[in-house]
């Protein structure tokens, strides 16, 4: 636990060293929560996975599982028992748990991924400053807003930092740690060397819009949709374009889609309110119409496309 790693320094203030996480609580059981869960779990973390209701939490469990199987069949496809142990043991450290207050009392990192919403966020990091130990560091997966913001609602914004990772979690190789003004140096260096025992390649940013992925993703995402809007080419073409004629994995719609359009009309909707002049951060009136539908892509069956449930 941390506590082993705090220094009390000669003005009897107690400061941190680098610590090593082993006991993770993730807030939200989504898309991202779900296998931020997974890559902790895999490392070796105790990790407790929290969502509002059960049947949420049964639903990550499931996404979980699916996504394991998958590893499994690459990794030990000569060896199906040593398969299912591998699954087993991953699973046997997964917990899940609906009282997020129960839930963060004593871990080390509590990190979140649950809507993107700065209000929502903050309400849910002044709860649990009140009762997660000092030693806890927060963290949060935000796509796009200020994790200063965020960590405002509390008080230890020196414990606090950005973790941003990729989707899919399980195969996405990078993850952005965000070191915002008053992250400490050791809290930057607590999550940076998470990032890695999780097996992923790690960048430092800075605590900017979009940090480096996404203020150069997101754009291009928006600049996709208004090109359909304006009629100069189907969805599916400006898809295969890119695809085809830039080797990117998805088509702009597609990764949307996978993104979640929620998810994209947050950060757009919050960026041109930061900046209301630029127009890399127009919102879409087509991404807004589908929202309002209830269209969130994949995760809801349908967005630019529609998908088997
Ligand atoms: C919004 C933000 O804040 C930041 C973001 O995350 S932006 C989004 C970033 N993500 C991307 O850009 C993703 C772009 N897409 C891709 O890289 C790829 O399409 C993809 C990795 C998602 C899927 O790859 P694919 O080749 O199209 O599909 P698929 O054939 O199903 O999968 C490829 C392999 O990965 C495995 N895989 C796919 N999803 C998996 C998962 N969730 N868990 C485990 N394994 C998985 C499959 O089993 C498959 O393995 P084999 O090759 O051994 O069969
Ligand atoms: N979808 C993506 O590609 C990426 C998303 N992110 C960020 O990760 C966060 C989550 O995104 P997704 O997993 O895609 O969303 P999602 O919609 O799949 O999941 C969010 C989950 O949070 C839960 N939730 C909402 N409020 C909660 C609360 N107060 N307490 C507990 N649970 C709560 C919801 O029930 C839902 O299960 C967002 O901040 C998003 O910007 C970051 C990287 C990539």
């Amino acid at each position: 636990m941390l506590s082993q790693f705090t220094k009390v320094c000669r003005c009897g203030i107690a400061t941190s060293a680098m610590k090593q996480i082993n006991k993770v609580t993730v807030i939200g059981g989504g898309q991202m929560g779900a296998g931020i869960a997974q890559v902790a779990a895999a490392a070796g973390d105790q990790v407790t996975l929290v969502d509002v209701n059960d049947s949420v939490l049964q639903n990550s469990e499931k996404t979980i599982l699916k996504s394991l199987e998958r590893v499994v069949k690459k990794k030990y496809a000569e060896s199906p028992e040593a398969g299912s142990a591998y699954i087993e043991d991953i699973m046997d450290r997964i917990s899940t748990n609906t009282d997020v207050m129960a839930a963060s009392k004593d871990v080390d990192l509590v990190i979140e991924a649950i809507v993107e919403n700065l209000g929502v966020k903050q309400e849910l990091f002044k709860k649990l400053d009140g009762i997660a130990s000092s030693n806890t560091i927060f963290a949060s997966n935000t796509s796009s807003l200020p994790i200063r913001e965020i960590a405002k609602a509390t008080n230890r914004l020196d414990r606090f930092g950005g973790v941003h990772f990729f989707n899919p979690v399980p195969l996405m190789k990078l993850v952005e740690i965000v070191k915002a003004p008053e992250t400490s140096q050791a809290t930057f260096d607590t999550l940076t060397k998470w990032g890695k025992k999780l097996g992923k390649t790690t960048v430092s940013c800075q605590d900017t819009p979009g940090f480096l992925v996404n203020r150069l993703l997101v754009p291009y995402l928006m600049e996709a949709v208004r090109l359909y809007e304006r009629g100069h080419g189907s969805k599916e073409d400006i898809d295969v374009a890119m695809k085809l004629g830039a080797s990117y994995p998805m088509g702009p719609f597609e990764l949307a889609d996978y993104v979640g359009l929620d998810t994209c009309k947050f950060i757009i909707d919050g960026w041109s309110e930061l900046e209301p002049d630029n127009p890399l951060f127009k919102p879409s009136p087509l991404l807004n119409e589908l929202v309002a539908e209830g269209k969130l892509g994949r995760k809801s069956g349908e967005g630019f496309y529609t998908y088997k449930k």
